[in-house]
């Protein structure tokens, strides 16, 4: 099973648009400074968050197949870098570009998107990772309920599949956002704090699944307080006050 589909102009249920090209198009070619043809490019990216700079001259280039891992303490930007990179926030300054533009991009949220009353089953949960391709609330065909059973097995959920969401653990319910994030099949998979309620087999099998979606072609950009994540991890960054040092 490939966790990973090759890129492609839909968007996953979780995706967002990508943030606009700041003077040029998709299809322009690429600048000398770009070292990769393929992933995500940062440029002097810069974040405000009401009066904090949240984000200060940020540039990277990140390949497809990499897993990055984002450290740093408390309040030095690491959630805000992911959300603009998702489009959530916008820009105050410099450039983020997906290459190609049209990347799948997933997002596994700090906080549950899901609010924790929806009566909502685990498989349910999960299979609105495949909205992007089936469609809103459009009913699954065999190949993305397979993909759902599939992605539960991987992460070890397959055994909660019926059980309201509301009624699993803090690490059952991570593992399910991330399910639901994987199914969506990103080429780039963005995670912050996946594991930050899990316990160590859990970690394990967050980890183990982020790196198998880097090992077949996704990126994958993971925040995290926890040294585990470096096991995975084929480079690791530090923020602080906004800055990678
Ligand atoms: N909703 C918000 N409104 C205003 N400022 C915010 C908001 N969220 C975060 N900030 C500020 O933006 C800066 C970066 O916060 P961010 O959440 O990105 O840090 P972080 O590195 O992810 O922290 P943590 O490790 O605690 O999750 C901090 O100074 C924070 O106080």
């Amino acid at each position: 099973m490939r966790l990973h589909a090759p890129q492609r102009a839909s968007s996953g249920i979780l995706a967002a648009p990508a943030p606009a090209p700041s003077g040029r198009g998709p299809t322009a070619a690429p600048r000398p400074d770009d070292a990769v043809a393929r992933g995500l490019i940062l440029r002097g990216v810069v974040v405000r968050r009401g009066e904090v700079l949240a984000i200060n001259g940020v540039s990277l280039d990140l390949a497809p197949g990499e897993v990055v891992c984002f450290f740093g303490p408390n309040g030095s930007g690491k959630s805000t870098l992911l959300a603009a990179v998702a489009g959530i926030l916008p820009l105050a300054g410099g450039r983020i570009e997906r290459r190609p533009a049209d990347a799948r991009l997933a997002l596994v949220p700090q906080a549950p998107p899901i609010p924790e009353r929806m009566p909502l089953t685990v498989r349910a949960a999960v299979a609105m990772g495949c909205w992007g391709d089936a469609g809103f609330l459009r009913p699954l065909n065999r190949a993305h309920k397979r993909r759902v059973s599939e992605v539960m097995g991987l992460l070890g959920i397959a055994d909660l599949a019926d059980r309201q969401l509301s009624e699993v653990s803090g690490g059952q319910r991570q593992r399910v956002l991330v399910a639901q994030a994987l199914v969506s099949q990103p080429d780039i998979l963005l995670m912050d704090e996946p594991t930050a309620a899990a316990d160590a087999r859990s970690t394990r099998i967050i980890h183990d699944a982020a790196a198998r979606a880097a090992r077949e072609g996704a990126l994958v950009l993971l925040v995290s307080h926890d040294e585990q994540a470096r096991r995975i991890a084929d480079r690791c960054l530090t923020l602080e006050a906004g800055r990678v040092v």
